[in-house]
């Protein structure tokens, strides 16, 4: 049996302003700062380890990642920063208020942009300064390749090479893995390693800083999965999340 530890970033300047984020690359706030150390301190209370870590290449995964493993004694962990497991790009959304918005078009339009499998938010235009095209942390792809929007169904479509090339081979080889990532890319990983339908992953949401265990026999097929600490708490902080986009 194999154990894979999934993490979403602590709270962000912007989910505490309740702004759809995506690849706006912002950084943690101070509860987001102790949520990160809790959840590695939860992870050395519960005897839990790890041989490399996966990270996004946005500020607030990353120093999640880092508070965590810090408060474990593991900064030094060999990790890997890749822009598959970016947050789900937000498209003409990226810096608006989910409630204004919801007030703007409806509850209901707002669900279908945070949470419908296959429809993107409207595309940012490619001049449009919130753009992440001339972004050095891109340079390697294409400009094409840097999304203008997305839906989370090609979120799981970036997500998964990353996936079948990198961490599953490293979890099969032996090593214990921890990623630090965001709400939508986690989404989208356990939409696909639980075969969640298009139509139940719209109720799934995940919540800042606790840390997501899933077990996996040997074909990396989930035997369960919790979060570590309160149960109850980490359900109320998931509900939380979905109520972001409501007016
Ligand atoms: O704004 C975002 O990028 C995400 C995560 O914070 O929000 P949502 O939960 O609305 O998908």
């Amino acid at each position: 049996m194999y154990k894979l530890v999934l993490i979403r970033h602590g709270e962000s300047t912007w989910n505490l302003a309740n702004r759809f984020t995506g690849w706006t690359d912002v950084d943690l706030t101070p509860t987001g700062v102790a949520q990160a150390t809790q959840a590695g301190q939860l992870l050395k209370d519960g005897g839990y380890d790890f041989d490399i870590a996966y990270t996004s290449v946005l500020t607030r995964a990353i120093r999640t990642l880092d508070l965590a493993l810090d408060a474990m004694g593991r900064r030094w962990l060999p990790t890997v920063k890749h822009w598959r497991l970016n947050e789900r790009h937000y498209g003409a959304l990226q810096g608006l208020n989910k409630a204004e918005t919801a007030k703007e078009y409806g509850d209901a339009q707002v669900l279908v942009w945070r949470r419908s499998y296959d429809t993107p938010p409207p595309p940012l235009a490619p001049t449009d300064p919130r753009s992440e095209r001339g972004d050095p942390r891109y340079a390697k792809l294409a400009p094409e390749e840097v999304p203008l929007t997305e839906c989370l169904k090609d979120t799981v479509a970036r997500v998964l090479p990353l996936w079948s090339e990198s961490i599953a081979p490293a979890i099969r080889s032996g090593k214990r893995v921890v990623i630090a990532a965001h709400g939508n890319s986690i989404r989208a990983l356990v939409k696909y390693l639980d075969g969640i339908s298009d139509q139940d992953i719209v109720e799934l949401n995940i919540p800042n800083g606790i840390p997501l265990v899933y077990e996996l026999d040997d074909n990396l097929r989930p035997i369960r999965h919790y979060y570590l600490g309160d149960a109850q708490a980490a359900q109320a902080a998931a509900a939380a999340v979905a109520s972001q986009g409501k007016t």
